[in-house]
């Protein structure tokens, strides 16, 4: 099984680099450091609604013994003239409005009778209280966001504070999933008898798109050989990634196979591992001589989705700068569980006593049969239990390796 893994990361080059929207970069990762083309905050400003004055002339004020000052200026935040306090005067002030020249304190609204002709004052503050000085947050120049960070919500509001409308990111891999097989149709059609939904396009494309993707399903193709090839070419100038699913394994019908191997382009495997089985991969050349990677998973639901996760998530994030984000830990096993001679299992299981630091802490419930068609007992696992292929029975309480999904 490493040895396929080891073949289709190497189909992946390394991060490339593009300049896009700050807006569009959500989940892409930067590829050099951003520094910060101005100063936060870019001037000193209120943190409180209430009174801009100079800290000594209201060092005396008391309940007992208010200080009153006349309100001179009214600054709502967005005020953009440059107003500076007179000595003996207050000016009312709203937060992250601009504090005057010559305040050094505001006092908050709360300690104040409010007025906006003459304000009562009744307690002090020291000099700088409730201002926010400019660039105490970054300074102008100081590095914003490293290279390699994953771009999330914290980072796309700071550019966006910073005034950075683009960066440059790792671009997203376009993976575009293709399905095959007569028997497929479309959900949200009716069905006849023999014919099934076809679930591991939206499958893959969901599970590709979680990974840091930009994925798109196209339409399924039957096993007609010319017309997935001629699929492929419409697809793969725009394709950074091609993942097939089904038409792999030793039918007479395998489309995949029959389009995919004589030719080369992709070598056909049998990997010593269940489910996932037959797998293949190679490159595609594209119309205008492209050659794309492509892995071409079997059709089995549970093979198709648990393959996605052994071979392709993680050199596909790499390859889009993004760590590897599945742990991995060891969990004791709640029930006996046997795994087939001469290959490496994957089980569906279900986690419980969730103590994320503590590896001893975890317990794994296998549910659901090995079989690789039963979708419910996926939907409903949060862990595949990685069972070794010299490994042909496991009894419960033994801990085992769990990869968290
Ligand atoms: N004689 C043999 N038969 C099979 C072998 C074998 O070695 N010798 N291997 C089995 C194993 S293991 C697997 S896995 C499958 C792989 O088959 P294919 O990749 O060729 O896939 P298909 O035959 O097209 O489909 C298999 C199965 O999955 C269903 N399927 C396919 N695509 C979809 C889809 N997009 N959405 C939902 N379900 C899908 C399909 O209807 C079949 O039931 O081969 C075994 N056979
Ligand atoms: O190897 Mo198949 O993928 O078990 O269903």
């Amino acid at each position: 099984m490493s040895d396929h893994q080891t073949v289709v990361a190497a189909l992946f080059g390394a991060p490339g680099s593009v300049r896009i929207p700050a807006t569009q970069a959500l989940g892409t990762v930067t590829v050099a450091e951003i520094a910060a083309p101005l100063g936060l905050p870019g001037f000193d400003n209120s943190a409180m609604d209430g009174y801009a004055v100079r800290a000594d002339e209201i060092a005396s004020a008391t309940d007992g013994s208010p200080v009153r000052l006349p309100v001179a200026e009214d600054i709502p935040a967005g005020r953009t003239d440059r107003l500076t306090l007179q000595p003996g005067t207050a000016h009312r002030i709203m937060t992250g409005a601009p504090v005057p020249v010559g305040a050094d304190a505001v006092i908050p609204v709360e300690v104040t009778d409010g007025r906006v002709d003459i304000v009562t004052i009744r307690s002090a503050v020291p000099a700088g209280r409730h201002i926010r000085t400019a660039g105490s947050d970054i300074a102008a120049g100081e590095p914003a966001i490293p290279a390699g960070t994953r771009l999330g919500a914290p980072q796309i509001g700071l550019l966006a504070a910073l005034g950075i409308t683009e960066v440059t990111v790792a671009p997203r891999l376009r993976v575009v999933v293709l399905s095959t097989g007569s028997e497929l149709v479309t959900p949200g059609t009716p069905l006849q008898y023999g014919q099934i939904y076809e679930s591991n396009g939206p499958m893959l494309t969901a599970a590709a798109t979680e990974a840091g993707a930009d994925a798109t399903h196209v339409h399924f193709v039957t096993d007609d050989v010319g017309a997935f090839r001629a699929r492929l070419d419409e697809i793969s100038d725009d394709a950074d990634l091609i993942i097939t699913s089904g038409g792999v394994s030793a039918g007479a019908f395998e489309v995949v196979k029959d389009a995919l191997a004589a030719s080369g382009e992709v070598e056909f495997v049998k990997v010593a591992m269940q489910p996932g089985m037959p797998q293949g991969c190679g490159r595609y050349a594209s119309p205008s001589g492209r050659a794309v990677p492509i892995v071409t998973l079997p059709g089995n639901p549970v093979s198709s989705l648990v393959s996605f996760e052994v071979f392709i998530r993680t050199p596909l994030r790499a390859a889009m700068g993004l760590p590897p984000d599945r742990r991995r830990v060891h969990a004791h096993l709640e029930s006996d569980i046997r795994s087939p001679a001469g290959k490496r299992q994957f089980l569906r299981g279900v986690l419980s006593r969730s103590e994320p630091d503590d590896a001893e802490g975890f317990a794994v419930k296998p549910i659901g049969p090995p079989a690789s068609h039963h979708l419910r007992y996926l939907a409903r696992a949060d862990a595949l239990i990685d069972i070794a292929a010299d490994v042909d029975a496991v009894s419960a309480g033994t801990p085992v390796d769990v990869i968290m999904l």
